[in-house]
């Protein structure tokens, strides 16, 4: 095996030797140049600047982009159209150097707010509504294999590219190579400064939900809160990525940042995978918590099973979802009934939906039809969607929207952003929501609620 030297002096060697073979001189476009890399990293490194990271421990996957090479952004309920209408240019101009035969591409980061519509109230996000961003320097790493791919748009010169790209190297390589973070011994601890909205408010939020279904303006809606917490040292996000990874292998580990502010997540329900003419859905809906006898564990997955109110608001679910495939796609197969999905701190009932596509459907129009699904807001989504903007007193931004990756042939894979928190230096932000239908009780709702946060608050205590 190389060591870490060896390896970036290899890997300039290679972008050396290949920089001649890319069209620098095109007038618009991108040009990527992809060189293999000898050793996978689980984790990417976090680095100061623009970044996103997806890693699933479970299928050993790693996608993770640093720097701006080209991005998009877009607002309003048209918001994935305009995008899409964008990426089919960039397709049609994005040029990759695969110079090693990995068989690995460049990809883009997509990512959106829960909804198209300006922020009314507080709390809003520094990440932008909608956001398609093909990043400098992608790291891709499928088990053993992995590759990093330098992108840059055109046109451009020769001698800057390789200084850049070289620095680009010189940066990221020897972090790639930096044992994984140590986490504290003992839980840090964590104080809490307050939910928005507080308990007596969520009952009045979940009542009112519940006098909407009554009434029949509804059949179902997800109501959140946030829990502000603050610690005594900024939250370390290489410790906070690792310890995500390590207590929800299952999960996609998420984050995000532009500027300051870091948007993590460790979120169990993928918005939709597209692999060729295939897609996968998850629907995801229906909770208990988990509990430390096996037993008694295993009572509380039977009682989710057998609950009428719960197997109602994940039907809604596969529903919207059925009816949203009945536009793009045919042969739509859906599980006879729901299995159980463990987390360390909640158990939800769990149906992959899966599709055949129709011809020249993809992720933009996937996510259009798909987002959001009644597992995050509701249904009638519109009835739902319009009764939350007034009625929830916090602003999502990115919480229950979504974000993924998509390939240059625009397919890709979306994740619902559950789950998750924003990171501001010793303050956090976490959010989490639950699902109302005839027969929710606001308190085992917020209890509820409370298991979900826990995904997350157990994470930051070790970050
Ligand atoms: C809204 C959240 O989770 C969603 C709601 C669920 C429910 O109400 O049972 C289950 C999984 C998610 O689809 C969240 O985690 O914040």
């Amino acid at each position: 095996m190389l060591a870490p030297t060896e390896t970036l002096e290899h890997l300039k060697g290679r972008l050396a030797e290949a920089i001649g073979l890319l069209p620098l001189r095109r007038p618009n476009g991108l040009a990527s140049l992809v060189l293999e890399l000898p050793r996978v990293p689980a984790l990417a490194p976090v680095l100061p600047g623009p970044q996103f990271q997806f890693a699933h421990r479970d299928s050993n996957r790693l996608h993770a982009g640093y720097g701006v090479a080209a991005e998009w952004q877009a607002e309003g309920p048209s918001r994935l159209a305009t995008l899409r209408g964008e990426a089919q240019i960039l397709r049609s101009e994005w040029y990759q150097l695969d110079v090693d035969e990995t068989g690995l591409q460049g990809f883009a980061m997509l990512g959106f707010a829960a909804s198209p519509l300006s922020p009314t109230k507080q709390g809003a996000e520094e990440l932008p509504n909608a956001l398609l961003w093909v990043p400098e320097v992608a790291l891709h790493g499928h088990r053993n294999q992995g590759a990093l791919v330098l992108t840059t748009a055109l046109p451009t010169s020769r001698d800057g590219l390789l200084n850049r790209w070289g620095a680009w190297l010189d940066r990221i390589v020897p972090a790639m190579t930096n044992p994984q973070p140590t986490p504290p011994r003992a839980p840090i601890a964590l104080k809490r400064r307050g939910n928005q909205p507080e308990i007596a408010a969520w009952e009045q939020l979940v009542e009112a939900a519940l006098a909407e279904i009554a009434e029949g303006r509804l059949e179902k809606t997800v109501v959140s809160r946030r829990l502000r917490l603050a610690a005594d040292h900024p939250f370390q996000l290489d410790r906070l990525m690792a310890t995500l990874g390590e207590l929800f292998p299952s999960c996609q580990v998420v984050h995000l940042r532009r500027e300051e502010t870091s948007f993590v997540a460790a979120t169990p329900e993928r918005l939709l995978t597209q692999r060729g003419d295939e897609v996968e859905v998850d629907a995801i809906a229906g909770t208990v918590a988990r509990a430390a006898d096996p037993e008694r564990d295993a009572e509380l997955a039977e009682a989710l099973r057998a609950s009428s109110k719960d197997r109602h608001e994940h039907g809604l679910v596969i529903a919207a979802v059925r009816e949203a495939l009945s536009h793009c796609a045919e042969q739509i197969r859906v599980p006879t009934s729901p299995t159980i999905m463990q987390l360390r701190n909640a158990q939800h009932l769990w149906s992959r939906v899966r599709a055949k596509l129709h011809p020249d459907v993809d992720v933009f129009r996937l996510a259009e039809l798909l987002h959001p699904t009644p597992a995050t807001n509701g249904e009638p989504r519109a009835a739902a969607s319009a009764w939350l903007r007034h009625a929830e007193p916090l602003e999502r931004g990115w919480y229950t929207g979504a974000a993924g990756i998509v390939t240059p042939e625009l397919t890709g894979e979306l994740w619902v952003l559950l789950r998750c928190a924003r990171l501001q230096e010793k303050t956090a932000d976490l959010y989490a929501g639950a699902g109302i239908v005839a027969g929710s009780d606001p308190l085992c709702e917020w209890q509820e609620t409370e298991d979900k946060l826990a995904a997350m608050l157990t994470a930051l205590q070790f970050a």
